[in-house]
């Protein structure tokens, strides 16, 4: 079985983007604009802790699914891809967590 990655996911968004669009979730968002994608994305992260706060796995995990979507929307809204997102993250291997925050606090 093939895996399911998050940039299948994202080329979806891209190619709902693209699209007429009228039965797509997706596409609704996006024309609803970023502040609007953005005020989604932070209802999925709120439902996000109140799932780990409780504890509860596999609400955890299905929540999580939720926020990745919209996060993904949310940078499309912005037209930030998802390779933006990860070169900014490949730029962090080369030093650790607590040496990046220190660096955040010089910039
Ligand atoms: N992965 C997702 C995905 N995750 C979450 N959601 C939707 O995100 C919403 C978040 O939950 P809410 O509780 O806020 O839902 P809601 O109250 O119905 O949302 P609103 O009406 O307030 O916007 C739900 O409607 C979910 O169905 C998703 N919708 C779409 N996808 C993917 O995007 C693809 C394209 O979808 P369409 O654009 O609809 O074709 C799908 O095939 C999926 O792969």
């Amino acid at each position: 079985m093939s895996r399911f990655t998050i940039h299948d996911l994202a080329a979806t968004i891209d190619a709902r983007a693209a699209s007429g669009g009228e039965a797509s979730y997706t596409r609704k968002l996006l024309d609803k604009g970023p502040e609007h994608c953005a005020k989604k994305f932070g209802e999925e992260a709120v439902e996000t802790v109140i799932a780990a706060v409780e504890n509860d796995r596999d609400h955890l995990i299905a929540e999580s699914a939720d926020l990745v979507f919209h996060l993904l929307v949310l940078l499309k809204s912005r037209g930030v891809k998802l390779e933006d997102v990860e070169a900014a993250l490949a730029q962090r291997t080369s030093m650790s967590g607590l040496e990046e925050k220190t660096a955040r606090k010089r910039d």
